[in-house]
């Protein structure tokens, strides 16, 4: 007898790893100048709030102009395999206006905006094709989790999507340790874009080995006639609307990655700063936080499957951060290996929050819903990893400036008050669970 695709262990494992290994290069992209904060302020001038208007760009199409809505729309309408390759495509072209930005315009000259006003013509399109970037980058997110939740649902749904998060930290990861060591070798800022670039389109071929096996599965699935479950319907948009669930979790999204993603784009100066880190090392630092990630994230999603208990996992998390930013807004602890150690921590806080969360959204929504379920999740979130990173680069630059140096108290306390936040989002998460039996607690695994 043939076997059936959707039942092959090793089909839905090589459709993971295809995904997965398409989302790493765009989170490699996604953090690629977090370290080289420092150099675009000596080499190209930038300040601390252009810098905070570059990382906000993240937002101008996702968040105001609502294209990540569209995205999930044109997921739920369009399907995986069409949306995979267009996000991705959209990565490709914002890649490569981003790198024209540094490479080619010349600092110095500006340009006038409507809004704006006066600003940098490199800040600019730099923003503009990371704007773009972000677009194709947060659509093809949502669709990789669609995918993942399409072939595991049922089966080790929570370590599979814990997987492709341990993926994305490998990207992250190399986005915080790489860049340096590149522009040390090339000499030119723009040179580790480039490689992002070149690793984009490597994702961009490996995306095609998901199309072939999943059109197997396409033709599969309809022979057995099974119901139209993944279709569309706008009326889908009011009733996630209506779900307090949703809403709990949607927010603990917004605020746990408001306190870590932004953070991370300038944590490389934070070392430098705070802990007296050598420029040189500073990112290896923020670095370690994804390396923990990598083995915890499918770790904890394994432990989610099997035994449940995804609610207070997700509260563990977002206390253990609270104790992070505690611990950073204490003015004598700055010696390094204090910063090694609440890197650790955060690592194993940002492994527990988004284990559990990401399965958790497919218990509370149905799969016909999911799509743009996890579109609006992801438009909430944004607005924190767009706004966060631009109220921190002008607080800093109004309040911390020491010289040609920033303190980072107020910032710290920025975060600190997001992840404070997130607990009780976190609590009332794990009290609707309980009064609406959605099953956080239990295992993924239907025995
Ligand atoms: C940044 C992006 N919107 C995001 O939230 N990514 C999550 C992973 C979500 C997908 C899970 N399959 C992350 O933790 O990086």
């Amino acid at each position: 007898m043939v076997q059936k695709i959707s039942d092959s262990v090793a089909a839905r494992w090589t459709v993971l790893i295809a995904v997965s290994l398409t989302m790493m290069c765009g989170y490699f992209m996604c953090d690629v100048m977090s370290p080289l904060k420092t150099l675009l302020q000596e080499i190209m001038g930038w300040d601390s709030v252009e810098y905070g208007v570059f990382s906000s760009s993240y937002g101008w199409l996702n968040v105001i102009l609502l294209m990540l809505i569209v995205g999930g729309v044109i997921l739920d309408k369009k399907g995986a395999r069409f949306t995979g390759v267009f996000a991705t495509g959209v990565m490709l072209i914002g890649a490569v206006l981003k790198y024209y930005g540094i490479e080619f315009i010349d600092p110095t000259i500006r340009t006038t905006l409507p809004f704006f006003g006066e600003m940098r013509l490199q800040l600019l399109v730099t923003s503009l094709g990371y704007a773009i970037f972000a677009f194709g980058y947060e659509t093809m997110g949502i669709t990789a989790t669609k995918i993942i939740v399409r072939w595991f649902k049922g089966k080790e749904m929570a370590l599979a999507l814990g997987m492709q998060v341990a993926f994305a930290r490998l990207g992250t990861m190399l986005a915080m340790v790489a860049p340096i060591p590149i522009y040390n070798m090339f000499g030119k800022l723009s040179t580790p874009i480039l490689f992002c670039t070149v690793l984009l389109l490597f994702g961009f071929a490996i995306f095609m080995v998901f199309v072939v096996m999943d059109r197997k599965l396409d033709k599969e699935r309809a022979q057995e006639a099974l119901a139209d479950d993944e279709k569309f319907r706008f009326s889908d948009i009011l009733l996630i609307f209506r779900n307090r669930g949703f809403w709990y979790i949607a927010m603990l999204c917004l605020l746990f990655y408001a306190a870590v993603f932004p953070f991370l784009k300038f944590a490389t100066e934070f070392m430098i700063i705070k802990f007296n880190v050598n420029p040189e090392y500073a990112g290896i630092i923020p670095g370690l936080l994804p390396l923990g990630t990598l083995f915890l994230t499918p770790l904890f999603g394994g432990i989610y499957d099997k035994k449940g208990k995804g609610a207070t996992i997700m509260l563990i998390g977002t206390l253990m951060l609270v104790g992070v930013y505690i611990t950073f807004s204490i003015t004598g602890l700055n010696h390094w290996l204090v910063a090694v150690a609440m890197m650790i921590v955060l690592g194993i806080a940002f492994s527990l929050v988004p284990s559990a969360m990401w399965p958790s959204v497919a218990k509370i929504i149905p799969m016909e819903r999911l799509g743009s379920a996890y579109a609006l999740i992801f438009w909430v979130q944004n607005i924190g990893l767009a706004g966060v990173p631009l109220v921190v680069g002008i607080v800093l630059d109004k309040y911390g400036k020491v010289g040609d140096s920033y303190d980072y108290t107020y910032p710290v306390y920025i975060f600190l008050a997001l992840c404070l936040t997130s607990v009780i989002f976190a609590l009332l998460l794990k009290r609707e669970d309980r009064v609406k039996g959605y099953g956080l607690e239990k295992p993924n695994i239907k025995k």
